[in-house]
């Protein structure tokens, strides 16, 4: 029977060129009028040779599937035929299930396809099919389903349902329908390969092994001296969990079908008349001299599963699902000690926190009695926190209650009441609500101005004409003090310093350390450090005699009342603190005197985040005398970020932490590294217009394209109204968003327009990079002409392997501001 298959198969040589052939012509005809297919089709063409030169072949173009499949689809189909003729001719199953996890263009479905299509032709029964493609890239599964396997099947009628059902799945597969699985094998095509997460990948694939208990096991990879070395590995350990190797297919197996694919190589060379491209007039043929692949098989119980399959982990958001890691279960252990929690963007501190106050909570039995403080500096976060809080605490022994402003309407903070407790319990509170709500501090507000922008901008503006009067006054060089006349950096200076570090005196303030400062500098007992004492003292009268305050004002008179012995506060049990990058000194002293034993402080954040502060911002340290006993935990990795997007932004978060070094603030950041089972994603993508209509076309292009990935609408980073606004009358979902508001938060496709300055001099790094880390799924940077310098800089970090241009011009511009060659 074998042989009569293999003579059938043999004989469908020439039809599955036909149909690579019919599909990839379909595909040109409908995507080679797109303005960018020239240049997509070349770097297609260009980036398929990293895969011969062993390097990470990214599958996140649009043309990449189609390339892919005029060269490499037919070899593979090639290669897996031998292995499922002898699986397929030996089983008596009646069903089975094949997970193929690195899919691509689902070359396993074909040769299943053609092998059952065989085996029905020469009389014989088969079994019935279902094939679930998994893979990280969502244009190769679209390409193997929409184009290459609908043609197949017209060739291929046997191949549809019911003999053969197929399922296409990004990254995990739910089993959504409830399959009940019975016969499970597992296939997995180059999915080791990646360079830099193939353990991590391996260790999931071994769960799943010992999940599935698959009876065959095909594990194919490229045929590269470190690969076949980690395939040997994976091997043995699979040998000792029972698994008997079935056979090795390498290049010099029996392929079945060989020489040129006579069809596809005509429309290559077509293609590459027309539109050039590195390589694309070479024949394709059907050798495939650079594989390895490995069929184990064992014996065993058949399950009926209706689990479902995780290739990486993805992110999740429903706060109920997410499983955490052992170190952030460790994190969220109450340990009666004080405890730092740090780490990059998205590596679940904001988790941690909340699975440590359940935690608590539980400890305590939901004791009425208990009280319990959570605090960040963002309003959003709050609600999130409050949110993240309601899901995994017992609905049944508490309740929760929004905050309501003076007309009565809800508000984001929130509190906690358990059951039989006549008092809140858990308190989620922004912590510039803490004065009042807390501390019965009155808020003396601005009350002609509405907006916080308006509030901040009246601060600013009477700083600059108090310091410039005072410059008139007092008869000073005005070139030399004109660098500490700036509003900004007096604003700055007095949170940061005057109160950040409780310089309540100016014997104090003329002598301190104000580490992480940087420009402009003032030297201890200087003129201009005296200069800057005056007039934030000149400052703070002008407020009190007006009966106004600032938020900053705010939190002093909390600090004073609390280290008043003469008031008294019910203090808090616990205290929990999200951000903590945003806290200064005074503000770490004021959760010391809310807190009923220091022990029970808990603090998260991450340094390179720190758009407040910059790089005066620290984590409390072994020589802050009240801080000696902090245990200290280290989270790795990024959840939220795509793999790609990691790599290429991890320049950016390497320069933030020298840069803390440089203005002496010894306390680094957290250098961002991918969460090693992290779903790839896609590069970010650079674009760039001449004019406001081209932008907005290829804005439309790439979120039409990238929509694959899940999101559904956009977020408009950082104050860009005119782009936020014309993308809504193009009829494009955006929100527009400011890095304050989000920060701490995640969105699905974050777009950093370039065209705005930020209003920081300072912390523009820390800005962009908060920016950049908000996306769980795509990042699109919109280039603009006149772009800030400091943003120039900041796209020279970015690993120009992990970018994904546009189109030419997107990619002239990108490399013109760098200043590198094209
Ligand atoms: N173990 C996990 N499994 C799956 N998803 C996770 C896990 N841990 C965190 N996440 C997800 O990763 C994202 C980031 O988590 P979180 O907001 O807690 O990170 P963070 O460190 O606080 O980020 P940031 O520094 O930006 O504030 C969230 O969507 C969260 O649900």
């Amino acid at each position: 029977m074998k042989e009569k298959l293999l003579l059938w198969l043999k004989g469908q040589q020439q039809t599955l060129d036909q149909i690579i052939y019919e599909a990839a012509f379909e595909y040109y005809q409908k995507n080679s009028v797109k303005a960018n297919f020239d240049f997509e089709l070349s770097i297609c063409q260009e980036e398929s040779f990293d895969l011969i030169k062993g390097k990470d072949l990214c599958y996140d173009r649009l043309n990449t599937p189609f390339t892919y499949s005029l060269w490499y689809h037919a070899r593979r189909v090639n290669t897996f035929l031998s292995f499922f003729a002898d699986a397929l001719l030996n089983t008596a199953e009646s069903r089975i299930e094949i997970f193929d996890l690195g899919a691509g263009t689902g070359a396993i479905q074909w040769a299943v396809g053609l092998i059952i299509s065989g085996m029905k032709a020469i009389g014989m029964s088969t079994p019935k099919i279902t094939v679930i493609n998994i893979d990280t890239s969502p244009f190769m599964l679209l390409y193997g389903e929409k184009y290459l396997w609908r043609h197949f099947v017209e060739y291929y009628p046997f191949c549809k349902e019911p003999n053969m059902i197929t399922k296409y799945s990004v990254v995990s597969w739910n089993n959504p329908e409830n399959l009940t699985l019975t016969n499970p094998w597992i296939a997995s095509s180059y999915l080791f390969d990646m360079s830099d997460n193939k353990e991590e990948i391996a260790k999931g694939f071994d769960e799943l092994v010992s999940t599935f208990k698959p009876i065959n096991l095909l594990l194919i990879t490229s045929n590269q001296d470190k690969k076949v070395a980690f395939l040997k590995e994976l091997k043995q350990k699979l040998n000792n969990e029972g698994y008997l190797t079935q056979g090795i297919y390498t290049q010099n197996h029996n392929l079945l079908f060989q020489g040129q694919l006579l069809k596809v190589s005509k429309l290559r060379q077509e293609l590459a008349k027309k539109h050039g491209g590195k390589g694309m007039s070479n024949s394709a043929t059907w050798d495939d001299m650079s594989f390895i692949g490995l069929a184990l098989t064992k014996q065993q119980m058949m399950l009926s599963l209706q689990t479902g399959i995780k290739l990486f982990t993805v992110t999740e958001r429903d706060r109920t699902k997410i499983k955490l890691s052992v170190d952030q279960l460790k994190a969220s252990k109450p340990t009666g000690k004080p405890t730092v929690i740090l780490g990059p963007a998205g590596c679940g501190k904001s988790v941690v926190l909340t699975e440590r106050i359940k935690n608590i909570v539980e400890n305590h039995d939901y004791n009425p009695h208990l009280k319990i403080l959570v605090t960040t500096f963002n309003k959003d976060l709050v609600r999130y926190l409050g949110d993240w809080l309601e899901q995994i605490l017992d609905a049944n022994k508490c309740k929760r209650e929004f905050g309501k402003d003076f007309y009565g309407r809800p508000q984001q903070y929130s509190y906690f009441r358990f059951s039989n407790s006549d008092k809140y319990n858990i308190y989620v509170l922004h912590f510039d609500v803490l004065p009042t709500k807390i501390g019965s501090v009155m808020a003396k507000d601005l009350k002609f101005k509405t907006y916080k922008g308006e509030i901040e901008q009246f601060h600013l503006d009477k700083l600059k004409e108090i310091a410039d009067d005072l410059l008139t006054e007092s008869k000073l060089n005005k070139k030399d003090f004109e660098s500490v006349c700036d509003p900004n950096f007096l604003f700055d200076e007095y949170h940061r310093i005057v109160y950040g570090l409780q310089c309540s005196t100016y014997k104090k303030y003329k002598v301190i350390e104000r580490v992480g400062r940087g420009n402009p500098k003032l030297r201890t007992n200087s003129a201009k450090r005296k200069f800057v004492w005056d007039t934030l003292i000149l400052y703070v009268k002008f407020l009190k005699a007006n009966n106004l305050d600032s938020f900053t004002l705010r939190r002093y008179r909390f600090l004073q009342k609390l280290n008043n012995p003469k008031v008294a506060f019910a203090k808090f049990d616990y205290i929990l603190v999200d951000e903590l990058q945003d806290c200064t000194i005074a503000d770490y002293e004021i959760f010391y005197k809310l807190v009923k034993d220091s022990n029970n402080i808990v603090l998260a954040g991450d340094l390179a985040q720190s758009i407040r502060l910059g790089t005066t911002s620290r984590v409390p340290r072994a020589d802050d005398e009240m801080m000696k006993r902090f245990d200290r935990i280290l989270l790795e990795g990024s959840y939220r970020l795509p793999f790609r997007i990691s790599e290429c932004v991890k320049g950016l978060s390497e320069r933030i932490n020298s840069k803390r070094f440089k203005v002496g603030n010894n306390e680094s950041g957290n250098v961002i590294n991918p969460f090693k089972g992290a779903p790839p994603g896609a590069r970010p993508l650079i674009i760039y217009g001449e004019n406001w209509t081209e932008t907005i076309q290829k804005l439309k292009e790439v979120i039409m394209a990238y929509k694959l990935y899940g999101f559904k609408s956009v977020s408009v980073f950082e104050r860009d109204d005119i782009l936020h606004s014309k993308l809504i009358l193009n009829g494009i979902s955006a929100t527009y968003e400011t890095i304050l508001k989000a920060k701490g938060l995640e969105k699905q496709c974050v777009i950093w327009s370039t065209r705005v300055p930020v209003d920081t001099e300072k912390e523009i790094d820390e800005f962009v990079y908060t920016i950049l880390t908000r996306t769980s799924a795509v990042l699109i940077i919109v280039l603009s002409s006149n772009i800030h310098p400091s943003y120039i800089d900041i796209l020279k970090t970015f690993d120009r392997a992990r970018l994904i241009y546009w189109d030419s011009s997107s990619k002239s511009k990108f490399l013109e501001l760098c200043e590198v060659d094209n």
